[in-house]
């Protein structure tokens, strides 16, 4: 089922807002990966294309395996395009940096520090040449950002999944990154644990804009958190197959949302392209 009141961007397609032209700032342009295996080359994207705007939430869905990691660690520099590039700000990314951020859904803690210290090892990687006050400051405002100043002096085996979560959160944050990269951060939390920190999640890109590219499985999360929602279709040789525009005004109250009939219609389109158009049979 295919919706025509639905607004679906082409991924080359620049949206303008206000009447102005936005100038692309994350820019993946015809990005290919292959890796070597075993069997021979193995190609998991190709001639992916998608421009993303300062300060814009995008959510990118697809099937496991169809190369959504993949995608993104090459935003984050950890892994290069076999073909094409990935721009940040007009410069090609060739490795990682502290303008991108990532945070995983296995958290990537050092279980034997704080979360005092888990952020502080980050910040002062960073801002080495801060006084040591500084560095304390910014370290305490991200602890309280995300509400767990009481907690400072708690090491992550003694912490809830949402806790370790909210550190990971704090430590990608504490850093002022420009774009900030989430490979499904709240897959491993239960329901409410996972609501309480979308809305926290929001308010603090609210409060802070800087750009988010977040890999989800749940399409309820990408309509509550996204500008666009990329829908991906499946592997070898992915490719972006649609991107969803998320028409709702911010702040975003989930239950105003859930009552609007433009969610369902939404919902129902993106259910549609991963169970019927890019259906996928392990899933
Ligand atoms: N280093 C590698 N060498 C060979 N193949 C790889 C490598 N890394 C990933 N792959 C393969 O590339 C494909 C895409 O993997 P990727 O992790 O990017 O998918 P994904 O969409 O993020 O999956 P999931 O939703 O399950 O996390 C998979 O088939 C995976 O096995």
């Amino acid at each position: 089922m295919t919706n025509r009141n639905l607004k679906v961007v082409e991924t080359s397609k620049q949206p303008k807002k206000l009447g102005l032209t936005r100038q692309p700032y994350l820019s993946i342009d015809k990005v290919s990966k292959v890796y070597p295996t075993s069997r021979g080359p193995f190609t998991v994207l190709k001639d992916v294309n998608l421009t993303i705007y300062e300060g814009e939430f995008i959510c990118l869905i697809g099937h496991s395996g169809c190369g959504k990691s993949t995608l993104l660690n090459m935003v984050s520099g950890f892994a290069t395009p076999t073909d094409g590039e990935v721009r940040l700000g007009g410069q090609r990314i060739t490795k990682p940096g502290p303008d991108r951020m990532v945070v995983f859904q296995s958290y990537a803690l050092l279980p034997w520090l704080t979360a005092y210290d888990n952020i502080y090892l980050a910040v002062d990687a960073v801002y080495g040449n801060k006084l040591k006050a500084e560095k304390d400051a910014i370290v305490r405002e991200h602890l309280a950002l995300v509400g767990l100043l009481d907690a400072a002096e708690k090491k992550p085996p003694q912490m809830s999944g949402g806790m370790r979560q909210r550190v990971s959160i704090a430590r990608a944050l504490s850093i002022r990154p420009q774009v900030l990269i989430l490979d499904e951060p709240f897959g491993a939390l239960d329901a409410i644990t996972k609501e309480e920190l979308q809305e926290e999640l929001l308010k603090i890109w609210n409060d802070h804009r800087c750009t988010v590219l977040m890999i989800t499985h749940d399409i309820d999360e990408a309509l509550f958190l996204a500008d666009r929602l990329v829908m991906m279709t499946n592997g070898p040789a992915a490719q972006i197959g649609e991107v969803l525009e998320i028409p709702f005004s911010r702040p975003r109250d989930r239950a105003r949302i859930m009552e609007d009939p433009q969610y369902y219609k939404l919902r129902n389109h993106a259910l549609d392209f991963l169970f019927h158009r890019f259906a996928h049979n392990d899933d």
